[in-house]
C-alpha cells in the first residue's frame, strides 16, 4: 500500500477533530528535539573543558578570532546556567510527554465508544452472525492497539527521523569522511536487523489478527457455558484450547518485546565498531578529543533515536492489523428515533420477510388497535419473535409497509412508545433498581411505582428478603433470582416506562399456574385501565381466555382464529 493511501486510510479512522491535535504533538515533539540538539552541543564545551581547557581557548581563537580568558567564575556561571537550562528541558519535556501519552490513550476511548456505536446500531442480522469474542477484540484491543501502539509509533518515527537527520546533517558538515563511515556502518545494521525480523513481524501481525478473538471465544465459552461444560466434566479440554490460544499470543508478545530490547545490544555492537573505525582513521590527530567528544555526545540522543525509529517501525508492522480492522468496520452512527405517537392503529399490510431466502413470512397483515390484547401463537420456529421484530423495527421487512395511525413508517430502530419482554431477559451487572430503571436520573426515580409493580407481581417480599433490598446486587447471569424471578424482574422493568405499546415473548414461559394467572390478570387490568395495548406470543393455549383476538402463524400466514 503507498504512503499517501495508508495516510489517508490513518486519517479516516481518526475522529476528526483529534486529528489536529496530533499534528500539534508532532510540531511540539520537533521543538523538542531542537532542545535535545541545544542540550548537546552545550556539553561539548563542557567536556572539552574538562579533559584540557586549553583547546577552548585554543578553538575560540581559531574559528571566532579572540582570546578567550576564562575566569573560574564563568566557568561556574556556565556550569550552573546548563544544569538551569537541562532542569526546564527536563520539566518541559516530562510535561510534554505525559500529555502525549494521555492522549493517545484518550484518543483510543474516542475509538473504542466509535466502534461500539458501530456496533450496537448495525442492523440486527448483521448482528445476530458477530462472533462475541471477535466483538471483545475490535471494541477492546484494537482501538488501543492502534493508537497507543500503531498511530504513536507513526508519531515517534517521524519525529526521530528528523531529529536523526538533523544531528548527521550537523556531523556530516563537521567531519564528513568519518560521519558517512558512522552513518553507513548503522544503516547496514539497522536494515539488517529490521530484514531479519520482517518476517516474524508479518507472522506476529497475522497472529495478533486472529488470536485474540479467539482466545476471546474459548474465554467466553468457559464462562457463559460454566454449567453445561462442569457438568459434562469437559473443562479440561475447553481450558486447553483457551489455553492453546493464550498461549500463542503471550508467546509472540514476548518476543515482540524482546526485539526492542534487543535492538539497543546491536547498536552498542555499532557503537563499537565505529569506535575502532574512527581510531583507525584518526590514529595520531591530535583533536582526536575534541572528535570523540563531538561524536561522544551526538550519540548521546543519535542512539536512542535510531533505537526508537527501529521500534516505531517494529511496532508499526505488528499492530499494522489494528488500522486493517478498523478500516473494515461499517459507519453506524445514527439511530433512528422515531418520533411519532400511537393514538389509535399500528398497522403490517402485505409484510414478507426472508432469512438468506429463506421465506418466513409472506404477505402478513396485522392491525394492531389502540388498548387491544392480542395474542399470537404458532409452532416453535415458525416466525413469532420474526413478527414481533418487525413491529419494534429491530428487522427491516423485505416487501410490505408498516403504518401508524396511518403515517407510513419506514427504517425506524426502535419505537419510542412500545417496550418489549424478550424469550431470555438479560439482567445487567447493578443492583435491582438499576436493573428496572436502566440508567435513569436517580432523582427521578418513582420508587413508589417500582414497590407497587413488584408488589403485583409477587416480587417485593422476596426482593425484602435480600441483603440490601432493592440496592441489592445481581451479577450477570445472577442465580440470586430464578428463572421465574429474572422474567418477573424483566417484566417490571418494561412495564416501569409505562409503555403505550407492550410486547411479550413468551415472557411468561417459566412461571408456574398461580403466577402466569396473577400476571396476566395484571396485564388485564393496566390493558383496561391504562388502556395499554399488548401483545403476547406464546404457543400453548393457556391464557387464551385473556386475549381479545388471537392470531396464529402457520405456513408463512398470519390468520386470525
Ligand atoms: N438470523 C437468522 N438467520 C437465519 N435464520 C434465522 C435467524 N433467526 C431466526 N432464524 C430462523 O427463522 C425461523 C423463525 O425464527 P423465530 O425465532 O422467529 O421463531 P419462533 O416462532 O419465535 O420460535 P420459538 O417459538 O421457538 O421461539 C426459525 O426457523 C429460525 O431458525
Amino acid at each position: 500500500m503507498s504512503i499517501k493511501k495508508t495516510y489517508l486510510n490513518i486519517k479516516s479512522v481518526i475522529p476528526s477533530n483529534k486529528r489536529r491535535k496530533i499534528k500539534h504533538f508532532i510540531y511540539k515533539s520537533i521543538l523538542f528535539a531542537f532542545l535535545d540538539l541545544i542540550s548537546i552541543s552545550l556539553l561539548i564545551p563542557v567536556i572539552i573543558l574538562l579533559f584540557n581547557p586549553e583547546k577552548i581557548k585554543e578553538l575560540s581563537f581559531k574559528y571566532f578570532s579572540f582570546d578567550l580568558n576564562i575566569s573560574t567564575l564563568q566557568v561556574q556561571v556556565f556550569l550552573g546556567s546548563l544544569i538551569l537550562f537541562y532542569l526546564v528541558k527536563i520539566i518541559l519535556q516530562t510535561k510534554f510527554n505525559t500529555s502525549l501519552y494521555v492522549f493517545f490513550y484518550y484518543l483510543s476511548t474516542e475509538i473504542t465508544i466509535e466502534s461500539t456505536n458501530n456496533f450496537v446500531f448495525q442492523s440486527y442480522t448483521k448482528h445476530q452472525h458477530l462472533n462475541k469474542g471477535k466483538i471483545i477484540q475490535d471494541i477492546n484491543t484494537i482501538p488501543e492497539d492502534f493508537s497507543c501502539k500503531f498511530l504513536l509509533s507513526f508519531v515517534n518515527l517521524i519525529t526521530e527521523t528528523i531529529v536523526l537527520f538533523l544531528i548527521l546533517v550537523v556531523l556530516l558538515i563537521a567531519y564528513f569522511k568519518l560521519t558517512l563511515i558512522a552513518v553507513l556502518v548503522l544503516f547496514l545494521l539497522a536494515v539488517l536487523m529490521y530484514l531479519n525480523k520482517k518476517k516474524q513481524l508479518n507472522l506476529i501481525n497475522s497472529i495478533y489478527k486472529e488470536s485474540q478473538a479467539k482466545s476471546n471465544s474459548e474465554l467466553l465459552n468457559i464462562l457463559n457455558g460454566y454449567l453445561e461444560i462442569r457438568n459434562s466434566g469437559n473443562y479440561p479440554i475447553f481450558l486447553e484450547r483457551f489455553k492453546k490460544e493464550k498461549k500463542i499470543l503471550n508467546e509472540v508478545t514476548g518476543r515482540l518485546i524482546s526485539f526492542n530490547s534487543n535492538y539497543s545490544k546491536y547498536l552498542e555492537f555499532a557503537l563499537i565498531i565505529s569506535l575502532v573505525l574512527f581510531t583507525i582513521i584518526n590514529f595520531g590527530n591530535k583533536d582526536t578529543i575534541i572528535l570523540l567528544t563531538i561524536f561522544g555526545t551526538s550519540s548521546l540522543r543519535l542512539i536512542p533515536s535510531i533505537s526508537k525509529i527501529l521500534s516505531a517501525l517494529t511496532l508499526i508492522k505488528t499492530y499494522r492489523y489494528s488500522l486493517d480492522i478498523l478500516l473494515s468496520h461499517e459507519q453506524n452512527n445514527v439511530i433512528n428515533n422515531l418520533k411519532i405517537n400511537y393514538e389509535s392503529q399500528f398497522k403490517l399490510e402485505n409484510i414478507s420477510f426472508d432469512y438468506d431466502g429463506n421465506s418466513i413470512l409472506e404477505n402478513i397483515n396485522l392491525t394492531i388497535d389502540k388498548g387491544s390484547f392480542i395474542g399470537i401463537k404458532g409452532d416453535s420456529g415458525i416466525g413469532k419473535t420474526t413478527l414481533l421484530y418487525i413491529i419494534l423495527g429491530i428487522i427491516k421487512p423485505k416487501k410490505g409497509n408498516c403504518f401508524i395511525d396511518k403515517t407510513r413508517i419506514e427504517n425506524y430502530d426502535f419505537l419510542p412508545f412500545a417496550n418489549y419482554v424478550p424469550q431470555q431477559p438479560f439482567l445487567f451487572n447493578g443492583t435491582i433498581i438499576e436493573n428496572i430503571v436502566l440508567g435513569q436520573n436517580p432523582n427521578e426515580i418513582d420508587y413508589n411505582y417500582i414497590y407497587y409493580l413488584c408488589k403485583k407481581l409477587e416480587l417485593h417480599v422476596i426482593i425484602g428478603k435480600m441483603d440490601n433490598e432493592y440496592e441489592t446486587e445481581i451479577a450477570l447471569e445472577s442465580s440470586r433470582l430464578s428463572g421465574g424471578q429474572k422474567q418477573r424482574l424483566a417484566l417490571v422493568r418494561a412495564l416501569y416506562t409505562r409503555p403505550s405499546l407492550l410486547i411479550l415473548d413468551e415472557a411468561t414461559n417459566q412461571q408456574d399456574k398461580h403466577l402466569e394467572k396473577v400476571i396476566f390478570d395484571f396485564l388485564s387490568e393496566i390493558n383496561q385501565k391504562d388502556n395499554t395495548t399488548i401483545l403476547s406470543v406464546s404457543h400453548d393455549d393457556d391464557n387464551d381466555i385473556f386475549y381479545k383476538n388471537i392470531y396464529k402463524i402457520e405456513n408463512r400466514n398470519l390468520t386470525l382464529l
